[in-house]
């Protein structure tokens, strides 16, 4: 089980298997429209938000971008490029050697002109086949360890939605030179895939936590209003508090600017993160498997 106390605050970030370094907080961006991006993208950096999470599938990278340059725009001097956390992620149908190299050239294009470069590029899921992934991660290895080859520079690699068998499957092959720095996976109380957690620990890869309020589908479970009741405590704050309690790095999406504030105030602004012991317990659910993204179909134990 999860401690009840942990020294994590709003500019806590966690050193990486490269050394890089991440905030634990994140905003998500999946479903935004490109049209509210910038200032929704604006609006949480201005809250305090130094990581943004997007994906090649939102059709928002740009947009995150313009709104990460607006920010540092409007703060020269106070915020460097450097103090932010970019994320995007290669999609399934991009998946292959030539392909993924088009695909990186493709968010240069919209991307680079506004940051210069990203922190991560995730392979979305491992839903191709074992050729098209490997030939994906050659790929990534390649353009992050020589900038210079590529039109983007890509400062650590990861993947998302990865299970054991994807993973053991890259460490496996001959080509294999960069371990995955995260894991990006739908991670909350109801479903909080242990087995790939223990393994993630092993290899020192760290585990991101996407739907963390379960895309807003469990926010009324009776067990969850009975402990934000009985706590008097917010259903909302339980759920992230449970999530940065469990050690991960944390990407929560937000339309509303009152919740962005809201989502990250859960955070102190400086010291360390709590939660009633009790409610820990009471959420400890280890057999659980309630995958409330991705249709419905757990992208983990995906086989090909
Ligand atoms: N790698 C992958 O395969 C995936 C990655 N992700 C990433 O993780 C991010 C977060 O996950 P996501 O699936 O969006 O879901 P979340 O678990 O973050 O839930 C988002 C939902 O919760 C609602 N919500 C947010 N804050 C509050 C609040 N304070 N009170 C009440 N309701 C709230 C939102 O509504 P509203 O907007 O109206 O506030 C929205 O409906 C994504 O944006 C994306 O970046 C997500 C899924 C898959
Ligand atoms: O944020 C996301 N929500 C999703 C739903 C289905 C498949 C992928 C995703 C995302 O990356």
């Amino acid at each position: 089980m999860a401690p009840s106390t942990l020294k994590v605050d709003r500019h806590t970030k966690r050193k990486l298997n490269n050394g890089q370094e991440i905030p634990i907080a994140g905003y998500g961006v999946y479903t935004l429209t490109p049209k509210e991006t910038v200032d929704l993208v604006y609006e949480a950096l201005k809250q305090g938000y130094r990581h943004i999470d997007t994906a090649v599938l939102y059709g928002n990278e740009r947009e995150s971008a313009q709104g990460v340059a607006k920010f540092l725009k409007d703060n020269q001097g106070k915020v460097k490029r450097e103090d932010i956390w970019f994320t995007t992620k290669i999609w399934n149908s991009d998946h292959g050697y030539n392909e993924t190299k088009t695909a990186v050239d493709k968010i240069a294009s919209k991307v680079k002109e506004h940051i210069g470069y990203v922190d991560l590029i995730l392979v979305h899921s491992p839903k191709s086949n074992k050729e098209k992934r490997l030939g994906t991660w050659k790929a990534l290895q390649e353009l992050q360890q020589d900038p210079k080859n590529g039109s983007l520079e890509i400062r650590s690699i990861g993947v998302s939605n990865f299970g054991v068998k994807h993973l053991e499957e890259l460490f496996a092959w001959d080509g294999f030179k960069v371990k995955p720095v995260v894991n990006q996976l739908e991670l909350h109380p109801w479903l909080p895939h242990h087995k790939i957690r223990d393994f993630l620990v092993k290899h020192d890869i760290a585990a991101e936590a996407y739907s963390p309020l379960t895309q807003g589908e469990n926010l009324d479970d009776p067990e969850l209003l009975q402990l934000a009741e009985k706590h008097k405590i917010n259903k909302v704050e339980i759920l992230l508090k449970w999530s940065f309690l469990q050690g991960f790095i944390v990407l929560a999406k937000t339309a509303k600017v009152e919740r962005i504030k809201q989502n990250l105030e859960v955070l102190p602004e400086s010291g360390s993160v709590s939660l009633d012991e009790d409610i820990v317990k009471a959420l400890d659910k280890p057999d659980s498997h309630q995958v409330f993204t991705w249709f419905g179909s757990d992208p983990t134990v995906y086989v090909n």
